[in-house]
């Protein structure tokens, strides 16, 4: 394949003409990786990482884009399965691995890696694609919509209560290595997944690559630490985290740094929470990136003391908008004729019938008009039950055809739990 035309002009701006897209040669890994690392600023990573990388990112799942013997540029797809609202798990893309030569930038290299790459996802038939973006405004371009967002808090917690459940006290606590004890906790993980949408059932590998990426020693705090809940003789939990002591003229400031936490109930949950808020000579808990619903926030005294901040996290995309709607379930009945606007892949575009409840769905073609109006970004926003149509209609991004479509199709996408990515990818 080659990009289109070549525009100087006023623009300043350059299409190139030249370059071809070719999936992956096992040969060219190497050279594909480093790439890739260059153009997130080449910070070079663990050869264990690297292996770990090219066993995660299987060469025919990977593209990249050259200019005459140049690499110039990657991008690659993990083949997850995401967990959907009903609990369905979905086949779905993990787009990652996307850089771009800055020699090269600003000329549609980019532009042409996602158009051959949802070429070949839909012959795949993959019904989704998902990211998690370096930077927000790239790709809503490419019809993806921020689906799931994550909760950062900074809790001061020298001076805030948590109150925990009675049977909190049941659970034993024990230190664990966070690298030998990853089996343990991804068995935990994965219990879990169904019950979330936005958690995804991860590869085998994924485990280690995150938490080896989170192991060393970092701006003055330690190194992983990973304590387990236990109940019965039984895992139910675990979180891992750093600590960062601090010595001040009037006592100690340590922070605890939370990396995740994951818990099988809700006594294991808030003795792992309370574990986290009394370590001894912190006064910070330091979280990113939990569920907008997180348990602890019912169980502290003084929710203003959190600092509460909420960061986009995970782009979904349909790939093929009749499959991505009938694989989840919806909260209430809903019968509504919706018109999609897909200008990058245009077989998405017209109208579709749904029709859905809470144990299945159906969703086909049709010449009936419409009740709703969206682009297929605002689908892929709205897909997991945690962007409201109706907020999305309040801001103009979804049109109301029919009297009272807006907010039953609103209520049946809904979810009773905020869709959730733990981690970047
Ligand atoms: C899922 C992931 O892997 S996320 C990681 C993405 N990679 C990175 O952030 C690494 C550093 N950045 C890069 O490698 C490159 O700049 C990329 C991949 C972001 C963009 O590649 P390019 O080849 O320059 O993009 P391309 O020329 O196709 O641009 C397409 C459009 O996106 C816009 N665009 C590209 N990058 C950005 C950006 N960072 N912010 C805002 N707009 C952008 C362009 O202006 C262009 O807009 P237009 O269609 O209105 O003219």
């Amino acid at each position: 394949m080659t990009t289109g035309a070549t525009d100087s002009g006023t623009t300043g701006r350059t299409t190139l003409s030249t370059t071809e897209l070719r999936v992956l040669d096992q040969d060219d890994w190497d050279i594909w990786y480093d790439t890739l690392l260059l153009s997130f600023g080449g910070v070079a990573e663990s050869a264990e990482e690297r292996e770990l990388w090219r066993g995660l990112i299987p060469c025919e799942r990977a593209l990249g884009a050259w200019d005459g013997t140049e690499l110039v540029g990657t991008a690659g797809a993990y083949g997850f399965r995401l967990t959907v609202p009903g609990g369905a798990s979905v086949p779905t893309a993990g787009v990652t691995t996307v850089g771009v030569r800055s020699t090269h930038r600003r000329r549609g290299v980019l532009t042409s890696l996602m158009r051959r790459q949802l070429d070949d996802l839909r012959e795949l038939g993959e019904p989704l694609a998902a990211l998690t973006a370096s930077e927000p405004d790239i790709y809503g371009r490419f019809g993806y919509g921020v689906a799931t967002f994550g909760l950062h808090a900074e809790i001061d917690t020298a001076r805030i209560r948590l109150s925990v459940p009675a049977d909190a006290d049941e659970v034993r606590l024990r230190y664990d290595d966070p690298l030998a004890g990853l089996e343990v906790c991804e068995a935990v993980y994965a219990r879990t997944v169904p019950g979330r949408p936005g958690l995804l059932a991860r590869q085998t590998g994924w485990e280690r690559l995150g938490v080896l990426e989170a192991a060393a020693e970092r701006d003055g705090a330690s190194r992983l630490q990973c304590v387990l809940a236990e109940r019965d003789g039984e895992v139910t939990g675990y979180a891992r985290f750093r600590v960062r002591p601090e010595w001040t003229d009037s006592g100690h400031n340590g922070q605890v740094q939370l990396q995740d936490l994951t818990a099988l109930d809700p006594a294991s949950e808030a003795a792992l929470w309370r574990f986290l808020f009394g370590i001894d000579l912190t006064s910070t808990l330091k979280v990113r990136g939990r569920p907008l619903d997180d348990a602890w926030q019912h169980l502290v005294s003084d929710i203003r003391r959190c600092q509460l901040r909420v960061r986009d996290s995970l782009y979904v995309r349909p790939v093929d908008v009749g499959g991505a709607l009938e694989a989840r379930t919806y909260q209430a009945p809903v019968d509504v004729v919706l018109d999609v606007e897909d200008a990058f892949c245009p077989w998405n575009s017209g109208r579709w019938r749904l029709s859905g409840d809470a144990k299945g769905a159906v969703c086909a073609r049709t010449t009936d008009p419409a009740d709703l109006a969206l682009s297929v970004r605002e689908l892929g926003a709205a897909y997991l039950g945690g962007v409201s149509l109706a907020s999305l209609g309040a801001a103009g991004r979804v049109r109301e055809l029919r009297e009272g479509a807006l907010s039953e199709a609103a209520v049946g996408f809904g979810s009773p739990v905020a869709p959730w990515l733990p981690h970047g990818f």
